[in-house]
């Protein structure tokens, strides 16, 4: 595995704990994300996963412990100010506007990002327009530049849904399942798509993951959740291949 523990740390969460009445969803949560690294997050469905990133991203507020990103706290801060600040999100429903172009999707981003949308200007004018045509070359969405967002296949979906986050230059990205719902033939094109736009890019990532080939052939490090708690974290090779995961997690 490769180490990336002395490279610099970006994001860190100490102890959250969440309940949702008597439901135990993050039970003291540790997990710390240095540059470069790609960490999966697996476990047994309702384990607390979904849970994680949405503290992380200000979607859910902790009822005790913190996050820090690149040293600085966030806990609890509104979701589009943790954007800002460099952590992105995509969702299993890519967040698209169904009924505009993906490009057009691309531009409204950008100039969300920029603070200079207007609805009275023309969209396509915005200067930023070559850096996000490049940004879908990138998930290799060109081809799809100027289709409309509902009428796309599934993995293209995804692949514009991640160059919408990345036109927001984040440091990290947070993904939950991010080939869910495309189908099988093309899920590992998907990933690797993804996956070599996000190297390229320099963004870090965390990412929810059921499939295990995906997990091996994508992770840097693996964290496996159960019941609100990090059961181990490690080596894919490592982690994989461990009893325990087998029997609690790949088993079932
Ligand atoms: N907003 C909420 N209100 C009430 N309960 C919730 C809420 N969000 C999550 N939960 C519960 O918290 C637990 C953890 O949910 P979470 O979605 O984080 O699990 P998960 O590991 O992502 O599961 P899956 O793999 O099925 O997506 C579950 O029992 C879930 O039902």
């Amino acid at each position: 595995m490769s180490d990336y523990s002395a490279s610099p740390l970006l994001l860190q969460a100490e102890g959250l704990k969440l309940r949702f009445g008597g439901i135990i969803a993050a039970d003291g949560i540790d997990l710390s994300l240095h540059e470069g690294e790609h960490l999966a997050i697996i476990g047994p469905n309702g384990a607390g996963k979904t849970t994680f990133l949405n503290i992380c991203t200000g979607y859910l507020r902790p009822q005790g412990g913190s996050v820090r990103f690149e040293n600085r706290e966030i806990t609890a801060q509104p979701p589009r100010q943790i954007t800002r600040l460099g952590i992105a999100r995509a969702f299993q429903i890519p967040q698209l506007f169904a009924e505009q172009t993906v490009l057009e999707n691309m531009l409204l981003a950008v100039s969300v990002r920029e603070r200079h949308w207007n609805p009275l200007r023309n969209l396509h004018a915005v200067p930023e327009r070559r850096e996000m045509e490049g940004l879908l070359e990138l998930v290799g969405c060109s081809d799809v530049r100027d289709r409309v967002a509902s009428e796309l296949p599934e993995g293209k979906r995804k692949l514009a849904d991640i160059a919408i986050a990345l036109a927001l230059k984040p440091r990290v990205l947070l993904m939950d399942e991010p080939t869910s719902g495309v189908a099988s033939a093309d899920k590992f094109d998907v990933m690797e798509t993804l996956m070599n736009a996000l190297r390229q890019a320099k963004v870090s990532s965390v990412f929810v993951e059921h499939d295990m080939e995906m997990v091996s052939r994508y992770a840097t490090r693996v964290a496996v959740w159960a019941q609100g708690k990090i059961q181990t974290t490690g080596a894919p090779e490592v982690v994989l291949n461990d009893p325990d995961v087998v029997r609690n997690v790949i088993g079932g």
